[in-house]
């Protein structure tokens, strides 16, 4: 037999799984147009390098820092080419899968993790177990694992009580193709018109949800449940607390005995903690749901999801499968990660939660340079891959488990010591000591010569919560941007480590979300200087009458009007991108700078690191405001002050300058000022929602009046100080 049958397999040659697809007129397009920007960002340097500041006094000082800023910036602008560079969209066909496959398909475990019940309550939990239970897929092969980090009777007893109504959710997904598969998403999906079946377990759905939530608000179990559910609340002691606990497993429907199975295998598990031994957050819980998955179901693919990423539609496993199963690419691909997509967001996204073109254009890039990173959720792996093996290496067999013998023993697997001078962390399972375990995990895999796919069907396949005020967003970007440049700063960096190992523009294009803390001093740095040296009257860039303009002029005009080109693109809205800059720069100025600090000190060992959980529920006056998109301050933060500062300073500035303008009638500073009054000018209007906050709302969700108070104390010592300099 010819080579090619043998990686075809009889009968199936040119009838892949997959196909990938490359649109080159629009590539090349961006290319000549990424061209010429790049061009004008060299004429730039030139200018910089050549030609003085067009003021009376000597300035070479500033003419060097301008300079080494927009060096800076030229090349964070090469990073985000290399997302666009060399895009690819990949097909499935799921048709051919069932026609090779039929049910006999590879067993596929779930991982969802939870942490907290009172941020991530128990019935959106469940909502999201009982959403891949009913995933389209064998339910003999299917296993759903629970991590529970927080230890909670509560979230044991919505799981139990999930079980049971699984056996009517599952089978009636299936019976009437039902979409999305998450009860609650659905029922609130199709109000009215419900047939009788249907009526029917919707009844049951809210009684289910009646007990848990009743259990929720008055913090106890029902006394008819403990005793239904013995067996796993007796593996609670009474002084067991969500950090010092033992390890309590139970297999609540164990998919494999019965005969006829309906309802995949669903598993609550939350492993040991002890205050005296770190658990590693997410990267931990998930190590153990390897351990302990491997000893009652070891699925030969994982998929990977976050509590509230509920499956919306049921297809996602075939649709990974076609990819992680074809004879030719999938061989190669290592894991294939899905967009994450967020229910709750409104018309104009006003915190950026979406990020569009990142889901639409930058993981396709990615894609298209070697794979997407892994992000932590929506994610299908190779078992073994993630445990460590390297592309080249025998895929292992896994052994079928018929009985399980040892229950203590699987316990002992989730152990909180059972990860301490082994390989778990580091070659094995998800990596520890990072801020972002998911990204440094899956750029480790690609570092071991595998690739990885990106799918971005139509119909979303998972989708979650996105944080809804203000705050919380700046957070959850805090800990990310700290995470990303701690794998800059890692013995797995790109920049060095990555040499060789993966392919420039994906070292490049990680480089992107890597240099995110970093960043935030050029930012803070030139919008702070922008404005300052408009107060002053001094001015940065050249004369709009002159050809030194033109690169300037050309560079600000054709990166925006891309980037909104590219909104739009995306499906966003005017306003949407509008919002997107502001939040851009809020991160910047913000979230990355403390994320850039919180690192610096963690490296030389002043703090601790710790993961703030996303919450996943807002107060119902906060929850309108967000509908209606207005801003959320409301608590006090470092992060509100600096913001609150900026945009004062930036305010100041900005009413100097026109007030001087208007009263000196001086048309010549205008014209030497001109992109410093734009600049300045879009920052006021970008910032309109944060001076509405600090000065004209009433309501609770305003800036808290000591931040305001901070703010323009500090922000005019600044201008004072600076217009004495
Ligand atoms: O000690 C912990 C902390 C968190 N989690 C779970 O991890 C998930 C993600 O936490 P969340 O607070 O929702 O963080 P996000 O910022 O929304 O999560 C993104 O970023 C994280 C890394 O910063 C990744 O772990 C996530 O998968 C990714 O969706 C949730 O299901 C948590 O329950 C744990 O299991 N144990
Ligand atoms: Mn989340």
């Amino acid at each position: 037999m010819r080579k090619e049958d043998d990686r075809f397999g009889p009968g199936y040659e040119g009838e892949p799984l997959t196909v990938t697809r490359r649109k080159t007129g629009r590539v090349i397009a961006f290319r000549v147009f990424s061209a010429s920007v790049f061009f004008c960002i060299c004429w730039i340097w030139f200018y910089r390098v050549t030609v003085p500041l067009e003021t009376d006094e000597n300035r070479t000082g500033l003419v060097g820092f301008m300079l080494v800023l927009e060096i800076w910036f030229g090349l964070y602008w090469v990073f985000t080419q290399a997302l666009r560079w060399n895009p690819v969209w990949r097909l499935t066909f799921i048709g051919r899968l069932s026609r090779r496959y039929g049910n006999h398909l590879p067993r596929l475990d779930v991982f969802v993790c939870t942490a907290d019940p009172e941020i991530e309550p128990p019935l959106m939990v469940v909502n999201t177990v009982l959403s891949v239970a009913a995933l389209d897929y064998p339910p003999e092969k299917l296993a759903v694992y629970l991590s529970d980090d927080g230890g909670s009777e509560l979230t044991f007893f919505a799981l139990a009580e999930a079980a049971e109504f699984a056996k009517v959710w599952v089978p009636f997904c299936k019976k009437f193709n039902v979409e999305p598969r998450s009860p609650a998403a659905y029922l609130s999906s199709t109000a009215t018109g419900l047939n009788s079946a249907a009526e029917e377990v919707a009844q049951l759905y809210r009684e289910m949800a009646e007990r848990i939530e009743t259990a929720a608000r008055l913090r106890r179990i029902p006394e008819e449940a403990r005793l239904k559910y013995g067996d796993g609340f007796s593996q609670w002691d009474s002084d067991a607390t969500r950090r010092n606990h033992g390890t309590i497993l139970q297999i609540l429907v164990d998919g494999r005995k019965e005969k006829r199975v309906t309802v995949p295998t669903l598993v609550y598990l939350s492993r040991e903690k002890r205050p005296q031994h770190h658990h590693n957050f997410k990267a931990g819980s998930m190590n153990a749901l390897i351990r302990v998955s491997s000893k009652i179901t070891c699925g030969r693919f994982i998929l990977n999801l976050d509590c509230d990423m509920y499956s919306n539609n049921s297809k996602s496993a075939r649709d990974a499968l076609c990819i992680l199963l074809d004879e030719k690419e999938g061989k190669e691909i290592a894991f294939v990660q899905f967009p994450q997509c967020f229910e709750n967001i409104t018309r104009n996204d006003l915190y950026g939660s979406m990020m569009r073109p990142g889901k639409n254009v930058e993981l396709h890039g990615m894609d298209g340079n070697g794979g997407p990173i892994y992000v932590g959720t929506g994610c299908f792996h190779r078992r073994d891959v993630i445990c460590g093996r390297k592309y080249g290496e025998e895929e292992e067999e896994f052994e079928e488990i018929e009985e399980i013998t040892e229950p203590e023993m699987i316990k002992a697997l989730a152990s909180s010591t059972y990860d301490e001078n082994s390989q778990w962390g580091k070659e094995m399972g998800l990596k520890y000591g990072c801020a972002v375990e998911d990204v440094i995990t899956g750029l480790a895999i690609q570092c071991r010569g595998w690739k990885s796919a990106y799918l971005n069907p139509k119909s979303k396949a998972f989708v979650g919560v996105a944080p809804t005020n203000l705050h919380q967003m700046l957070v959850q970007w805090r800990r990310w941007s700290e995470g990303e440049f701690q794998i800059l700063l890692s013995e797995y960096s790109p920049v060095w480590y990555g040499q060789g190992k993966i392919r420039l523009g994906l070292i490049l294009g990680y480089c992107c979300f890597l240099f995110w803390a970093p960043s935030s001093v050029p930012v803070l740095v030139y919008s702070v200087l922008a404005s300052l040296c408009l107060f002053k009257g001094i001015p940065l860039f050249p004369k709009v009458w002159s050809w030194w303009f033109i690169p300037f002029g050309y560079v600000t005009v054709a990166v925006n009007a891309y980037s909104l080109a590219e909104f739009l693109w995306c499906g966003g809205t005017f306003r949407g991108w509008w919002n997107e800059q502001r939040m851009w720069l809020y991160r910047r100025t913000s979230s990355f700078l403390f994320g850039f600090i919180d690192t610096i000190l963690k490296k030389l060992g002043v703090s601790e690191s710790a993961f703030v959980i996303t919450a996943k529920v807002a107060e119902e006056e906060a929850a309108e405001r967000y509908e209606r998109e207005v801003m959320e301050f409301g608590v006090e933060s470092p992060m509100f002050v600096l913001l609150g500062t900026l945009g004062t300073l930036n305010l100041l500035c900005f009413a100097a300058a026109v007030m001087r303008l208007v009263t000196f009638r001086d048309g010549g500073e205008f014209q030497r000022m001109s992109l410093q009054f734009v600049i300045a000018g879009l920052l006021v209007v970008i910032n309109w929602p944060l001076y509405e906050g600090m000065v004209i709302r009433k309501d609770k969700g305003k800036m808290p009046m000591s931040v305001t108070v901070k703010s323009v104390v500090l922000a005019l010592s600044a201008c004072t100080f600076v217009a004495f300099l």
